[in-house]
């Protein structure tokens, strides 16, 4: 459904994503995982058409959204849903109006047909008769929820979720990973989701996508990821701070930097 070809992102002097080939399957729920810094956002931004690449393309079917008239860009992404880090609810909205507001912006529907399929959605997060409160009235795992429910608003065949259990405690990242799961099942939706929570990526996905510095160095499914024995790999499933992955992002020598900074002390033997 979206393929990514040679596509690579370069701000100012960071490669974000080296030049990369990448297939996302339709109906199927893909995890981009990595570390920090390892470029997941970056191609999840690339994918959604929210980014232009630095090389390549982005194919939807036929239609590389990169070069297509931003009118269509607009079209195409009124079919994708997206669920950002940090839940981006509207703080001036409340619950209703929050969740209501894609199909307010993208549709002529009839308020009384809104208010359905809003109340539809958030009986799917669990959370209707919440319809009155705001934002600042919500726990992070609840605005989440709200999130959720605004993204799948418009019944969307393509959901982007940037870290949708960062965050929370373990009960909610279950639910929000049990509904990410079910959802897509469900509705045949194709979902992609970047996470570092090793666990909820590897429950999620039907196909996982593991990243380091800017590059992919591991896919497929979740058994063939648990049972890599690419150093790399394990210890990013592992958790260890040692390994073939630096803790350390500086490129430069501590000890050259110390004795050449300029107005540094040498000490003399
Ligand atoms: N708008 C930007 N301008 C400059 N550099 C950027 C920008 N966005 C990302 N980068 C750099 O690109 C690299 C990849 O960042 P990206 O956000 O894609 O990583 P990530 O894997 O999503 O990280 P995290 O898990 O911490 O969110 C990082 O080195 C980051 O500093």
């Amino acid at each position: 459904m979206i393929r990514g070809e040679n596509l690579s992102k370069r701000y100012n002097d960071v490669d974000a994503l080296a030049p990369t080939d990448i297939h996302i399957r339709a109906a199927a729920t893909t995890a981009i995982m990595g570390g920090s810094g390892s470029g997941k956002t970056t191609l999840l931004r690339l994918l959604s058409g929210l980014i232009k690449p630095t090389t390549g393309h982005v194919w939807y079917g036929d239609e590389d959204l990169c070069t297509i008239p931003s009118k269509r860009l607009y079209e195409l992404r009124e079919s994708m849903g997206m669920l950002f880090q940090y839940s981006a609810l509207l703080n001036s909205l409340n619950v209703y109006d929050n969740v209501a507001f894609p199909l307010h912006e993208h549709t002529d529907l009839d308020e009384s047909v809104i208010r359905t399929m809003v109340s539809m959605k958030l009986e799917q997060v669990g959370l209707r008769g919440f319809e009155e409160l705001m934002p600042s009235e919500l726990s992070g795992g609840m605005a989440k929820r709200v999130a959720f429910a605004r993204a799948i608003a418009m019944d969307p065949k393509i959901v982007f979720f940037d870290e949708p259990t960062s965050g929370l405690d373990p009960i909610s990242a279950g639910v929000i990973s049990t509904l990410i799961k079910d959802t897509s099942k469900m509705n045949r939706m194709t979902s992609i989701v970047v996470t570092h929570d090793v666990e909820a990526g590897l429950s999620i996905a039907d196909h996982v996508i593991l990243m380091w510095q800017g590059s992919i160095i591991a896919e497929g499914t979740p058994e063939v990821i648990r049972a890599s024995s690419d150093e790399r790999v394990r210890q990013f499933l592992e958790g260890r701070p040692d390994g073939p992955i630096p803790f350390s992002r500086s490129t430069t020598s501590y000890i050259d930097d110390l004795t050449h900074r300029p107005g540094t002390v040498r000490l003399e033997k």
